[in-house]
């Protein structure tokens, strides 16, 4: 539901845009409004919270590797629920990256099962992934991966025009997804002219710009100090409540698990519990 506290009840972005729990912590609509109670019907019935949207049943995964079989997944098991914040944490090599790539419909298991939403990803064609991902899902990688030549609001408009979003939505939906982020002011810069942090956050707007239901981060923060690994982290909060996403990421970041609302510990292709 939309007016889910946020674990941290104040949470700072740069700029100046700090959380108010009177007016933020109400559910908000796209456009920045606080929701009236007719909007607030429908921003519940956006997903049932008790239902989770995404299940991970029993999966393996193996690739070739000089002859023989290297099984990196293990039987995983895990559910996503709505409007979490999840983590994976894990060594290096204990197989996060491989999940990921599974939960999003980039990979697909060799057994096991995997649905999203109503989407047996285990089945599904490459095609019918591809579709799938393009409207409910968003990535966000270490390396920001943003268009070096683009603007900030450039770098986000090209995202809406792959998504098929109309024309029309782009100016407003632009600038409405840079301003969750706090970069509402810093929306004409080219990525050099950013920071590591303002440059994630540009990523993060372009992730949610098409407006997913799920938003996937391979350790967002790695590359970036821990004042602006916090500010990711902060927008992140935000954005679950504002943009009604699920958010499932690697750390590697012990203070960074502290704002999860749970934590998955891979060990050598396995969960432990933690
Ligand atoms: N396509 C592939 N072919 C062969 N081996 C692979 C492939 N993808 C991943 N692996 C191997 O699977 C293991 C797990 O890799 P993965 O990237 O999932 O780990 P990780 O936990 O994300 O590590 P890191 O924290 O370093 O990113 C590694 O040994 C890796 O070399």
């Amino acid at each position: 539901m939309g007016w889910l506290r946020p674990k941290k009840q104040t949470s700072k972005v740069s700029e100046g845009r700090e959380l108010n729990t009177e007016t933020d912590l109400q559910p908000v609509m796209n456009d920045g409004a606080v929701a009236t109670k007719a909007e607030k019907v429908i921003i519940e019935q956006r997903f049932d919270i008790t239902q989770p949207i995404l299940t991970v049943s029993g999966v393996e995964r193996s690739f070739p590797v000089g002859g023989s079989q290297l099984h990196v997944l293990k039987g995983i098991n895990m559910s996503l629920y709505p409007l979490q914040l999840v983590m994976l944490k894990g060594r290096s090599g204990s197989g996060k990256t491989t999940l990921l790539n599974l939960i999003g419909g980039l990979d697909q298991p060799n057994t096991g099962e995997i649905m999203f939403l109503n989407h047996p990803f285990h089945r599904c064609s490459d095609d019918q992934r591809t579709q799938i991902r393009r409207k409910e899902i968003g990535f966000i990688f270490q390396s920001y991966a943003l268009m070096p030549l683009l603007s900030a609001w450039e770098n986000v408009e090209l995202a809406l025009r792959m998504a098929g979003v109309p024309r029309s939505e782009w100016k407003q939906r632009a600038a409405h997804c840079l301003d969750l982020v706090g970069l509402s002011k810093r929306m004409h810069h080219r990525p050099f002219e950013l920071s590591g942090g303002e440059q994630q956050r540009v990523a993060i707007a372009k992730a949610i710009a098409h407006k997913p239901s799920l938003l996937l981060a391979d350790e967002p923060t790695a590359e970036l100090d821990s004042q602006m690994g916090a500010q990711v982290m902060a927008v992140f909060r935000d954005i679950i409540t504002t943009e009604q996403v699920t958010i499932c990421m690697t750390t590697h970041d012990p203070t960074i698990m502290e704002v999860a609302d749970h934590v998955f510990e891979m060990v050598d292709g396995k969960f432990i519990s933690t």
